[in-house]
């Protein structure tokens, strides 16, 4: 075949949130027509609602362009949209890996953050030629000089000949373009080397099964073509080959350095994985494309429908969730406090808040998540490994020789006010000091290691509080650590409530089981007789608080002798008491177990 590559660029955005990422796509679509502006709506590329809401990508969707240049030629750009979160680092990676170049857009007045060297360092990594634009500079407060010697001293890359945009109002776009086509190099490929694509994202749709979106590296890919997916070794025949004009647009055959999708009756993403190498069945490549990793989750929780009939459903949704993000793993779980539910896994705090919105949002459910668990490594004193992330699942404290949990790398930039203020929360949050340095006179990076877990709860809220929403943030992790760890069950009438047991350090053990503890008392509804509730660990109490009794009887109110209202009553009393959980002798509605994680979510959020 004749496959041209040298007018073909491929490239991706990258830069910290909001500093106009969207913005920027949305006017390279317009500039070369892709949209016309009729249709243009703000940010076309980002799909999902939840994602128009929140204003944050989840899903990447890659859009081929095209643009007559000033040298009369007509190039095919193809964008490819990458997630901007930490949550998604891999999907991000293997975005990355899809094209030859990146913008690296800064904000002209926030300059430098964050997840701008994050994001950079990764596209460096990938050997991506990076393009750097100044965005927004029609703000009064923009300082793109600055932010040019900013770029070249934090990131490390030429900024001189940056790119000065204002997305908004759609100025520097044409530069824009120009610097795409003279600064990022063609795509190289072989075409007549065996096949090798690229599956750098798939998406389940309703009516078409699953879609893959990818790139090419090697050799063609024919429409009616049978192909075999690397990693899981299974085969499929190529119904349709196309690519995002934005809309889907079938082609015939797709050859080195292109961008686009396939579908090929494939039912679930989980048999499309992100990274994954599609080849020819006829004529396989030797080895598959670097990179192939299989994600596993770092954060579970439980997921209890509100509604006990809705158990059923709960598990369809969570189903067609998984088809589409197969990140996500479930499992079911029971808990006599809470009913029926699953334990959810999840790749970060963001991804879990976005699978419960979805959840109650796209399938009606409501429901209620357990506190975020990370997954801990334990080796008991006989040798054995417990590898766990359910508390109810460890060992006896008495077999325990040692507990390890994960630790990420925090790096955090803020104005140098409130330096102090973000090493105490660091602190606070059993974290080790690794460096600090002055990225300007003004703005600090400061570097922590934290356990995981400690982050999860509520690092996010905090730092954006004491510092006014100045400081970002960005962090990976670093692997395991043995930490001073203790799991807290929480007793009701002397027996063990197993979804509220929790792990936490040796020293926080007490003011938590202490919360926890103050909280029930005040949810649970009194007893015919006195409840104690306490928060130990083994077998040691460390919190006790009595709930008085009280005698509720229900025909107090009945005078006389009026038989059948007595008995109505009570009928109405036996109801009551099946909605009722059973801890050992004490009766407690549901709603009330429901309404202390309800409660506790809300803290955090
Ligand atoms: N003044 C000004 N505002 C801009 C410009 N470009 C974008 N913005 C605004 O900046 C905000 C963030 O822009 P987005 O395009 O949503 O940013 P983003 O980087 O895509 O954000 P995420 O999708 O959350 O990563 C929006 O309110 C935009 O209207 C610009 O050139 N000038």
């Amino acid at each position: 075949m004749d496959w041209n590559m040298a007018n073909i660029r491929n490239f991706c955005i990258i830069a910290h949130v909001d500093h106009g990422k969207s913005t920027l796509a949305d006017r390279l679509l317009e500039a070369t027509m892709t949209i016309d502006a009729r249709n243009m709506r703000e940010q076309v590329l980002d799909t999902l609602e939840l994602e128009r809401e929140r204003g944050i990508t989840i899903k990447l969707v890659p859009v081929q362009m095209k643009y007559r240049a000033d040298d009369g030629q007509e190039y095919i750009l193809n964008l490819i949209d990458t997630p901007g979160h930490v949550d998604f680092t891999y999907e991000v990676s293997r975005s990355l890996a899809a094209c030859e170049g990146a913008l690296l857009v800064v904000d002209a007045a926030q300059g430098v953050e964050a997840q701008t060297v994050a994001n950079a360092y990764m596209a460096v990594d990938q050997g991506l030629e990076i393009i750097p634009v100044i965005n927004k500079i029609d703000l009064p407060s923009a300082r793109p000089e600055e932010v040019k010697k900013e770029i070249e001293d934090i990131v490390g890359i030429d900024a001189s000949d940056a790119c000065l945009v204002s997305a908004k109002e759609g100025k520097g776009i044409k530069e824009v373009l120009n610097a795409i086509i003279e600064k990022i190099p063609s795509p190289k490929g072989d075409p007549k080397a065996p096949l090798r694509a690229l599956i750098f994202d798939s998406i389940y749709n309703n009516y078409r099964g699953v879609i893959c979106s990818i790139r090419v590296v090697d050799g063609v890919i024919n429409k009616g073509q049978n192909v075999t997916f690397m990693a899981t070794g299974r085969n499929y025949q190529v119904e349709e080959l196309g690519v995002f004009k934005p809309d889907m647009s079938p082609v015939e055959q797709l050859g080195p350095g292109a961008v686009g999708y396939i579908i090929a009756n494939i039912k679930s993403v989980s048999e499309a994985r992100v990274g994954d190498t599609i080849t020819s069945a006829e004529r396989p490549a030797e080895k598959p494309l670097p990179g192939y990793q299989n994600v596993k989750p770092v954060v579970y929780c439980g997921f209890y429908p509100m509604e006990r009939d809705d158990y059923p459903n709960l598990r369809d949704a969570l189903e067609k969730l998984q088809l589409n993000d197969s990140a996500i793993v479930f499992e079911p779980e029971t808990s006599a406090a809470l009913g029926f539910g699953f334990r959810c896994g999840f790749l970060g705090l963001l991804h879990m808040d976005i699978a419960k919105e979805r959840l109650s949002r796209e399938f009606g459910i409501d429901l209620v998540a357990t506190l975020p668990n990370v997954v801990y490594q334990v080796t008991k004193k006989d040798g054995t490994l417990v590898v766990t992330h359910k508390p109810s699942d460890f060992p006896e404290i008495g077999d325990i020789e040692e507990i390890r949990e994960p630790y990420i790398k925090v790096t955090v930039f803020v104005p140098n006010e409130f330096v102090g203020k973000v090493m105490q929360l660091c602190q606070d949050k059993r974290g080790n000091y690794i460096s600090m340095d002055y990225i300007t006179p003004e703005r600090v990076r400061l570097v922590y290691e934290l356990p995981l877990a400690e982050f999860i709860i509520d690092f996010h809220d905090k730092i954006k509080s004491l510092t006014r929403g100045f400081a970002s943030i960005d962090y990976e992790h670093v692997g395991y650590k043995a930490s001073d760890l203790v799991k807290v069950d929480i007793l009701i009438g002397g027996e063990v409530v197993d979804a509220f047991s929790f792990i936490c350090h040796k020293d926080e053990a007490y003011h938590r089981g202490h919360a926890a503890v103050k909280k029930l008392k005040d949810i649970i509804p009194r007893q015919l007789f006195e409840v104690p509730i306490q928060a130990a660990i083994g077998k040691r109490v460390i919190v006790r608080m009595n709930i008085k009794p009280l005698r509720k009887d229900v025909l107090a109110k009945c005078y006389g002798g009026d038989v059948t209202r007595k008995r109505k009553l009570l009928e109405k009393q036996k109801e009551g008491k099946k909605k009722m959980k059973q801890i050992g002798k004490v009766s407690i509605p549901q709603e009330a177990f429901l309404a202390f994680l309800k409660t506790e979510e809300e803290k955090q959020s």
